[in-house]
């Protein structure tokens, strides 16, 4: 999705949950900084071979994401380090979907991640292959203070205006995130697990944000070449 087209959408956002626009792009440009000048990071053209022309499977960190991933894992194999297009599904985890996968011994392929997840379990993940797709946000300066540089593999995302090495592919929860993500990369299909947007347990600050995100993830979703498959 382009910025112009975003911007809009990300000015509802910032409207309803009172966050400032200069705190996101202050952190932008702080993950910008912590990035530069390192090595092995991920570059765009990583991720275009990662998913491009592939199944992906994004999964959210819904009460039912242990039990659908179950289901999936009777199908046939996850994605293996350099798998030929017909092979298995490529895992996208948002941020806590990471622990459950971990759980069930699948190391996801990538991570997206405002930092607010399990933060040891996705360090794990990182030290044993997993891209990490960090999101800069006003309000998890902090953690990526501390988290960046223990992390391998980075790419550094913003909801606010795109810098040069800090992209937006549209998105706001780490769960529609990656749902554009994969659209951006050409995914072949997206298939969502862990996604329960009417889950009864939640805050009421986590139920505004997945209302955004049963928004979003269909706006990522529209017009898909095939159509998505959810388990739900
Ligand atoms: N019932 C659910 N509970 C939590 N996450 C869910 C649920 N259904 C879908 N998701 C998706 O899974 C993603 C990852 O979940 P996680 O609990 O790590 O959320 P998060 O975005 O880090 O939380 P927050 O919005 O508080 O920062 C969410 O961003 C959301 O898009
Ligand atoms: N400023 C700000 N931005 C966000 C926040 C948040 O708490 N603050 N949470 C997000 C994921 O849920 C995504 N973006
Ligand atoms: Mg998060």
């Amino acid at each position: 999705m382009r910025f112009e087209e975003w911007d809009p959408i990300y000015r509802e956002i910032l409207e309803e949950f009172g966050f400032s626009r200069d705190e996101d792009e202050a952190a932008a440009l702080l993950l910008k900084g912590l990035l530069s000048g390192r090595g092995g990071d991920l570059s765009l053209e990583d991720l275009d071979s990662m998913i491009r022309g592939r199944r992906v499977l994004v999964c959210g960190n819904g009460p039912g994401l242990a039990l659908e991933l179950g289901a999936i894992l009777e199908e046939g194999p996850m994605a293996r380090p350099g798998a030929s297009r017909d092979e298995g599904l490529v895992v996208i985890a948002a941020d806590g979907a990471t622990t459950p996968l971990l759980a069930a011994g699948v190391v996801p392929d990538v991570i997206v991640t405002d930092l607010d997840g399990l933060l040891p379990d996705i360090v794990a993940a990182s030290e044993r292959g997993s891209a990490v797709v960090v999101h800069a946000h006003g309000d998890n300066v902090a953690a990526l203070l501390e988290y960046v540089p223990r992390l391998r593999k980075v790419l550094a995302t913003t909801q606010a205006a795109p810098l040069e090495g800090v992209y937006n592919f549209g998105g706001f929860t780490d769960g529609d995130r990656a749902v554009f993500l994969a659209r951006h990369f050409g995914a072949e299909e997206i298939r969502l697990i862990g996604f329960d947007y009417d889950d009864p347990a939640v805050t009421p600050k986590k139920k505004k944000k997945l209302a955004w995100a049963r928004r979003l993830v269909a706006m990522a979703l529209e017009d898909q070449p095939s159509p998505p498959t959810s388990v739900r």
